[in-house]
């Protein structure tokens, strides 16, 4: 199997994800909150381009979650952390969702044959499901407004080490095989250096530790979000 790792999402190049699985990486935070917000039961999120079709799109029943640059929306219910999207306040809801990089992103990863949102949280569940469909992968880092993030990255070479941990041949691209060797080097203290990640010091200087601690859980969550018909569900593998 080939994985084939991009670094941001304005390094997508025609056809690099045509007939691929693609996991959308953006562990700080978009992935991660949609992730949590599945495992508590919101029904779908539709993700949003930008903020003003987000407000079109959101039906009454539905909420609005999202940031611009890290901050909360006018009238927006929840913001970016993981924490709002594990409130009671999102179960059997659907969430119209628009942030700076990760809806963004997922909206670029259209061409894909099957799109997920992967992140430490999911990790062991997203390698299963590229596992059982067999086709190459697409390790799609979303970063930050047009530049690698660490943390993505890391995240990269996390699945990485996952899809070779049975011995299956995987081949990856060179980013690839350095952030797989990224990742073996911290794998055990995650929160100490992707703290200092451009995202991370930025979330911390704005008091946001928490968020850093939430998002960086090894398989905290058992589902896989898939997006499909511009809804995210989440995917139950078969055993
Ligand atoms: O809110 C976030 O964590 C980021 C915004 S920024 O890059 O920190 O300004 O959005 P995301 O789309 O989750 O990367």
């Amino acid at each position: 199997m080939k994985i084939t790792v991009i670094p941001h999402a304005d390094d997508i190049h025609s056809d690099t994800l045509s007939h691929k699985t693609v996991v959308v990486i953006d562990v700080f935070r978009a992935s991660s909150s949609i992730v949590t917000a599945l495992s508590h039961g919101a029904s779908a999120i539709i993700p949003a381009g930008t903020v003003s079709e987000a407000r079109q799109c959101a039906k009454e029943g539905m909420l609005l979650g999202g940031e611009r640059f890290g901050k909360r929306l006018d009238g927006f219910d929840l913001c970016n952390s993981p924490q709002d999207y594990a409130a009671p306040l999102v179960r059997g809801k659907t969430i119209v969702m628009t942030t700076t990089n990760g809806t963004r992103t997922l909206l670029k990863a259209a061409k894909g044959a099957d799109v997920i949102i992967g992140c430490f949280l999911n990790a062991s569940a997203c390698v299963r499901f590229i596992r059982q469909l067999k086709h190459d992968a697409v390790l799609l880092c979303a970063g930050t407004r047009g530049d690698f993030s660490l943390e993505d990255g890391i995240a990269a070479g996390c699945l990485i080490d996952l899809l070779l941990s049975d011995g299956q041949t995987v081949q990856a691209n060179d980013l690839g095989l350095v952030l797989h060797q990224g990742y073996l080097s911290v794998k055990d203290h995650l929160l100490t250096h992707l703290c200092r990640s451009a995202s991370g010091d930025r979330l911390m200087k704005r008091g946001l530790a928490r968020d850093l601690e939430d998002c960086l859980v090894m398989d905290r969550y058992d589902v896989v979000p898939r997006w499909k018909n511009g809804r995210i569900h989440s995917f139950r593998l078969p055993d």
